[in-house]
């Protein structure tokens, strides 16, 4: 019994201490584990025995247990159980174990529970300590269970921090995705971009390449074309002149077998001429007698019958009278058709002819009708104006003129006057005539002198002419030659009334831009125009005296026309068959007509025409139709000491 009273009471110790180092556990630090951290679950009871432990302690020095505790130790068993480690008696020179192990706290509690267990109230206390530890593992599940909540609520607000953390995440990535694709995207563009820009530059490139190459080949087709051309014009050159040379050598010999067969039949011919003759006499004597003869019958039966006589007297009045109407009625007729269909007669010349029907009666009029195929080469070779020798600047001027006349009348845009002024016998006329002909329009030429003599009639004239010229399907070119004289200016004193009214009825007709008339003014005195005349011009074209080369041309072409061509076909002229004979030109080298064109300086184009022609006239007059440098170089002396002559003159009267 007392065995058992001892057993149970070393249990209730046991309990006592256990809780007692749980007290301390509770407190900071088990007795055990004194200066470690707390056993978080309670030891099992009935595994481990206090007493056991204690009576196993060892005894050496080291670890001997105080027998008696010092009074205050009584009361801190409670204070062990709940307060502060800071209540604890102080320990300045802990005893350790070579492992770290400090028994002291144990050996504390060892002897606090000694002194419970040998405590009158031990039970009470090891109750109210067993509630309490009752109560403390009641709060202490309390508490668990609350961290348990908060740990779920943790791991709850955990998994919405990573569900949020997740979404963030994935709308990031989506948002990298998009800022990466718009990247992307921005580069492809980019990309494309620059590579269309290159495969623009590379066209643009590739179409230059091909331009220049085209334009290339162009030039080098156009340069070989040109050669062509030249080659073959120099070919027709010289096959003309082979022509020319071999019908001149043909002709002189037909010339010379002719006049050698003409002078072995003149014998024969003459008497032939002579019988012919008497035999054509006696016919037209008998055929004169028997005429004679019924006239006189005739005459005779009338005179003698009264009622023959009669009719006869009346079918004679009444022929008188018939003849009479009909060409009083013919001639006013005619006047009106004139009038009305009629070239004006203030027109000199015109490609338009007469009438309207004169084209179809002429063969020149033909011609120009089917378009005259001497010009249009003459177009095409870019070689018009062959027969005016001009300047190469006023002729380059004048031909593009030309070209944009014939545009004009093309795109039915206004034509441009012009004033054409140089000195007399220049070729101001010829050039007119040729521009109209390459532009394609008719022209038509009239003097200023005319107008004068016209008086009051002169302005119903000009309306007349302009009326005219209106009617031109190609359009016309108006050409007034010595404008001066009717478009001087009007305050100048010698200018009548109605040659006042017919510079007013001119500038009437020309105040507007003409879709038909182009008018061509030339003079010698442009500084004489009327202000208002000079105001309707458009272009002004000097024609100077011809340089020392345009003379040398101008000979060459005078020498072809008067003396090379001269003496061709026979031709009937004034009822008599005329035929010149061909002219020989001998030694007439570059040279003699070079040092001719010298001495002519200050000749007009007219006075180099004529001077040619008193060449011809010179070499008609010799014995032998043959042209040489002597007799070339004697006219020419002459035609020159006379054109000085003639200054001379001139400036002693001007002076
Ligand atoms: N530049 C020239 N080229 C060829 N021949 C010319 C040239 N100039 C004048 N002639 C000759 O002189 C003649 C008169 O020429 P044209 O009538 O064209 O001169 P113009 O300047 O109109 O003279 P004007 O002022 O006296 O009327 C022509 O028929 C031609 O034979």
């Amino acid at each position: 019994m007392y065995r058992l009273a001892k057993a149970s009471r070393k249990t209730r110790i046991f309990n006592a201490a256990t809780v007692g180092i749980a007290s301390v556990a509770a407190g900071g630090s088990c007795l055990l584990c004194a200066g470690r951290p707390a056993h978080a679950e309670p030891s099992n009871e009935s595994s481990f025995s206090l007493p056991s432990f204690i009576n196993s302690l060892p005894a050496s020095p080291g670890y001997s247990i105080p027998s008696a505790a010092p009074a205050p130790a009584q009361a801190a068993a409670p204070a062990a159980a709940s307060g502060p480690p800071n209540d604890l008696p102080r320990n300045d020179f802990p005893r350790t174990s070579a492992a770290g192990f400090d028994p002291e706290a144990l050996e504390r509690g060892v002897q606090m529970l000694r002194e419970i267990t040998s405590s009158l109230h031990a039970n009470k206390v090891f109750d109210s300590l067993r509630k309490q530890e009752e109560t403390r593992q009641a709060e202490e599940a309390a508490r668990k269970a609350e961290f348990q909540a908060i740990q779920s609520e943790m791991e709850v607000r955990k998994q919405q921090v990573m569900y949020e953390e997740q979404r963030k995440l994935a709308q990031q990535k989506s948002q990298t995705e998009a800022q990466r694709a718009r990247y992307e995207d921005e580069l492809a563009r980019k990309r494309m971009q620059a590579e269309h820009e290159g495969k623009r530059i590379l066209n643009s490139e590739l179409v230059k390449m091909q331009e220049e190459s085209s334009m290339r080949q162009e030039q080098l087709r156009r340069q070989t074309e040109e050669q062509i051309q030249a080659q073959r014009h120099q070919t027709e050159k010289e096959r003309a002149e082979i022509e020319r040379e071999t019908i001149r050598v043909r002709v002189m010999a037909e010339a010379e077998g002719r006049a050698h067969e003409a002078k072995l039949a003149e014998d024969v011919n003459r008497r032939m001429l002579i019988e012919r003759a008497s035999l054509e006499k006696d016919k037209w004597l008998a055929a004169i007698n028997t005429t004679f003869g019924h006239i006189g019958g005739g005459l005779r039966a009338v005179l003698t019958d009264q009622d023959k006589l009669v009719v006869m007297i009346g079918g004679i009045t009444a022929l008188a009278a018939g003849v009479y109407t009909t060409r009083e009625g013919a001639r006013v007729i005619w006047s009106y058709i004139d009038r009305v269909l009629g070239q004006p007669s203030l027109i000199r010349e015109s490609s338009r002819g007469k009438y309207p029907w004169s084209k179809w009666l002429t063969f020149k009029g033909l011609k120009s009708l089917f378009g005259n195929k001497e010009v249009q080469a003459a177009m095409k070779d870019g070689k018009g104006f062959g027969n005016v020798i001009l300047h190469p600047a006023l002729h380059k001027r004048i031909q593009h003129l030309a070209a944009a006349t014939a545009n004009t009348k093309f795109h039915q845009a206004p034509f441009r006057n012009m004033l054409f002024y140089g000195p007399p016998g220049t070729g101001k006329t010829m050039a007119a005539k040729e521009l109209a002909m390459q532009s394609g329009l008719d022209y038509a030429l009239m003097t200023g002198g005319d107008v004068a003599p016209l008086g009051s009639q002169a302005v119903t004239k000009i309306h007349e002419l302009f009326n005219w010229a209106g009617k031109s399907k190609k359009g016309l070119l108006l050409f007034i030659d010595e404008a001066d004289a009717f478009l001087c200016e009007r305050n100048s004193n010698v200018m009548s009334e109605s040659q006042r009214s017919a510079l007013n009825a001119l500038l009437y007709r020309t105040g507007d831009q003409s879709k038909d008339i182009v008018l061509v003014l030339a003079t010698n005195r442009p500084s004489d125009l009327d202000s208002a005349v000079a105001d309707r011009l458009d272009e002004v074209l000097e024609f100077p005296l011809p340089g020392e080369d345009e003379r040398v041309k101008l000979l060459h072409l005078y020498l072809d026309k008067y003396i090379a061509q001269a003496g061709t076909p026979k031709s009937w002229k004034s009822g008599l068959w005329n035929r010149q004979e061909k002219i020989e030109i001998r030694n007439i080298t570059n040279d003699v007509i070079t040092e001719a064109a010298r001495k002519m300086e200050g000749f007009s184009g007219r006075e180099i025409a004529k001077t040619m022609a008193s060449v011809q006239g010179a070499v008609y007059g010799s014995k032998n139709s043959v042209l040489d440098a002597d007799l070339f170089r004697e006219v020419i002396d002459y035609k020159v000491a006379e054109h000085q002559q003639r200054r001379k003159i001139a400036t002693e009267g001007s002076a």
